[in-house]
């Protein structure tokens, strides 16, 4: 049985101040039943939302990592440091990152194999752009990139990771994949698992959506076969909004 999972992506927004005071509505106002909530922060904010989340049902992921253990790599941070926080979870492969900082498949898969190594559990960003659906080849971008991306991971691993399934069009725009649209992409990726690995890996995998999720879309989303939960980035940041998607 895989548990869903909502996760929010704040991307690079709160201060502490309004970090915490999201987390304190939490502690009066638990998440749905069955369901992981999980709050993907800002670094900086990691340490404390650890501790103030102790209290509460949510868990903590980072949004991003440098796969070498240590090093010169100016403003980065490592798997170890995001552990040492208390977060267990990591965004890797988000679009905004492959667009906007350069990464590739070659960088995200050795990203997704340390964050395995160190215990952390790597949600893998995938998704096509307008123009490559409007070409017709969103199953061939989107399984090239979870192809790349989970090069060398074994069988006894790939359970852990999640995948996201995020179409790039979809994302802060408003405009969402139609239920069945997003469902098809989900199971085009779990029939993937199951040629690259086996029916159990497929079977216990999670696989997300992502683009302009909301609390009064999420129920649709959560009805399909192959949809495990949602990542979520703009109605995650208001805690009333993100304990609504949990709420399905
Ligand atoms: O990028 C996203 C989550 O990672 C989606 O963002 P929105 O929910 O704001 O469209």
């Amino acid at each position: 049985m895989r548990v869903p999972l909502i996760a929010g992506n704040w991307k690079m927004h709160k201060t502490l101040d309004e970090a915490l005071s999201f987390v304190r509505y939490f502690a009066e106002n638990p998440p749905g039943e069955n369901v992981e909530a999980l709050i993907c922060a800002p670094a900086p904010l990691l340490y404390p939302l650890a501790d103030a989340m102790k209290e509460t049902a949510v868990a903590l992921g980072a949004q991003n990592m440098h796969h070498a253990p240590q090093g010169a790599f100016t403003g980065e941070i490592s798997s170890a440091m995001i552990k040492d926080t208390g977060a267990s979870y990591v965004i890797l492969g988000h679009s905004e990152r492959r667009q906007l900082f350069a990464e590739t498949d070659a960088s995200v898969n050795l990203k997704v194999t340390k964050a395995l190594e160190a215990g952390i559990t790597p949600i893998l960003c995938c998704g096509e752009s307008l123009e490559e659906r409007e070409e017709g080849r969103t199953g061939e971008v989107v399984k090239g990139q979870v192809i790349k991306g989970l090069e060398g991971i074994s069988e006894v691993e790939v359970p852990r990771v999640v995948i996201a399934y995020e179409p790039i069009w979809a994302i802060g725009t408003g405009k969402t994949a139609s239920n069945g649209d997003a469902n098809e992409v989900c199971a085009e990726i779990r029939h993937l698992i199951k040629e690259l690995y086996n029916d159990e890996a497929a079977a216990t995998l999670r696989i997300l959506y992502g683009g302009s999720v909301k609390p009064s879309t999420i129920k649709g989303l959560m009805a399909e076969s192959d949809i495990d939960g949602a990542l979520v980035g703009g109605a995650s940041l208001e805690a009333d909004s993100f304990l609504g998607l949990t709420r399905f």
